[in-house]
């Protein structure tokens, strides 16, 4: 095979190589949310992006109601007789009590309407019942546990904004308001190409020099996770000519195009070269660890990230770069990126790297009990066990060296994965 060229000047960078926030800026910059909503239930609408906002028509509590199983009184009445009223009437929830006759308490349960002329709820707890009579402390405070109309939601407020993710708490906000569908974008389409001549399928026999096609998964729970609709591409050979096929297959059925391995130097590796024969790279190298060979670029107008073949680099690469890029295109608004939390190491790092590194750690107790965050003993990129022990990435500064004890920047999957 003729040896080539192996670079291609980053458009943005005059050829330098780019820092993780110059590339995660171009790969958003380069895309916008896709188009096509859909209206669903609210049962079908789990983690899908809301591409209309949610208004309420309706004062959530709708009235002011009871905050306990008790009574419902008018604080006056309790020192002109003496904390002891007669119990005139009983509302469950679901009931409308009439006006609270001066004198009188309600027996009310928690959520029911607050009967007019009532101001106070005392909770039974405190209460003595007896023959149609309640007899209540005088030191009870006015006003008590009663929930006030409209506290928590207005008529008019929006309570979930366009471009939210769609969490189980805002699909029961908007069933709380009385929203029975919601518009939300189509889901993101994204085709998946596993390139490597040694790849084969679990529960296929391997042949000599053949290794299981691990990243296809990785990739595909990933974007089950984050909500995609995805099209395989299946295993492509090592050749131009297929790595061409693939990906124009893929920009004719997808929105976006991921790949995985052929993006580094080696002659067996043909991605940059199918990139620039269909359209054209914008960066191929990012100053992190693992994950230094990534390509983005368009391939006939779809954006494509070709991310390194080596497992680890593959996920570290996808929850960095794949993750805000597609986070863009299903129309999520806000921050892209999930901010590190900063938790103590339960590690030394004596001898840092130049690059920006990920690490995959795990969040522990120390010998005091508190939270710190170790980190997997090997370093390697092809160690996929180290992803499924960890559950978040600890990231480490170029040049940064950790003495145990110092805080430590850590990415949790938890976010990652969403
Ligand atoms: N001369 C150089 N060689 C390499 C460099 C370099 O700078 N100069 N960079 C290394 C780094 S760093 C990485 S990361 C890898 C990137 O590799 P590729 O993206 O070209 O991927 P491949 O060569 O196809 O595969 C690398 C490795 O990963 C295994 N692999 C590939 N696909 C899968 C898959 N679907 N499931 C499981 N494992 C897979 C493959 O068998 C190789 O072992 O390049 C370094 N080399
Ligand atoms: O970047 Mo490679 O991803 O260091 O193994
Ligand atoms: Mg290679």
């Amino acid at each position: 095979m003729m040896d080539r060229p192996n670079d291609c000047a980053p458009v943005a960078t005059g050829g330098k190589t780019l820092t993780k926030d110059q590339a995660v800026a171009i790969l958003t910059a380069r895309v916008s949310p896709i188009a096509g909503t859909e209206t669903l239930p609210l049962e079908a609408a789990l983690g899908r992006v809301l591409a209309e906002p949610v208004v309420s028509t309706l004062d959530v509590p709708g009235w002011d109601n009871s905050a306990m199983d008790g009574y419902a009184i008018r604080h006056a009445d309790l020192s002109a007789h003496d904390g002891c009223l007669a119990v005139a009437q009983r509302i469950p929830a679901g009931a409308v009590g009439k006006p609270l006759a001066p004198g009188t308490a309600a027996r009310i349960f928690t959520g029911a309407p607050v009967p007019e002329g009532a101001d106070t709820v005392v909770e039974q707890e405190v209460c003595e019942a007896s023959d149609g009579q309640v007899r209540i402390p005088l030191e009870i405070k006015a006003g008590a546990n009663i929930r006030r109309a409209g506290e928590d939601i207005r008529a008019g407020a929006e309570v979930i904004a366009s471009g939210t993710r769609l969490t189980p708490a805002h699909l029961g906000l908007a069933a709380s308001v009385g929203v029975a569908r919601l518009v939300v974008h189509r889901r993101l389409r994204v085709a998946l190409l596993s390139s490597g001549d040694e790849l084969a399928l679990p529960g296929e026999p391997l042949k000599p020099g053949q290794i299981y096609n691990s990243n296809r998964f990785v990739l595909m729970g990933l974007l089950q996770t984050w909500g995609c609709e995805v099209v395989d591409l299946g295993i492509v050979a090592d050749d131009l000519e297929s790595t061409v096929a693939a990906m124009a297959r893929g920009a004719r059925e997808a929105d976006l195009i991921i790949a995985s391995g052929g993006v580094s130097v080696g002659e067996e590796d043909h991605l940059k070269p199918a990139v620039e024969r269909l359209g054209r790279i914008e960066f191929h190298q990012v100053k992190i660890r693992p994950g230094k060979p990534l390509v983005f670029g368009e391939v006939q107008g779809r954006p494509l990230l070709g991310c390194p073949g080596n497992p680890v680099s593959l996920f570290v690469t996808a929850v960095l770069f794949a993750r805000p890029l597609i986070l863009r295109m299903q129309g999520v608004a806000g921050e892209l990126e999930v901010r590190p939390l900063r938790i103590r190491a339960g590690f030394d790092w004596p001898r840092p790297d130049r690059r920006l590194e990920f690490q995959r750690a795990r969040l522990e107790r120390g010998a005091d009990g508190e939270l710190e965050v170790a980190v997997y003993p090997s370093r390697s990129s092809a160690v996929l066990s180290s992803v499924a022990w960890a559950d978040g990435l600890v990231q480490l500064q170029p040049g940064q060296v950790i003495a145990r004890g110092d805080p430590v920047e850590f990415l949790p999957f938890a976010e990652l994965f969403y």
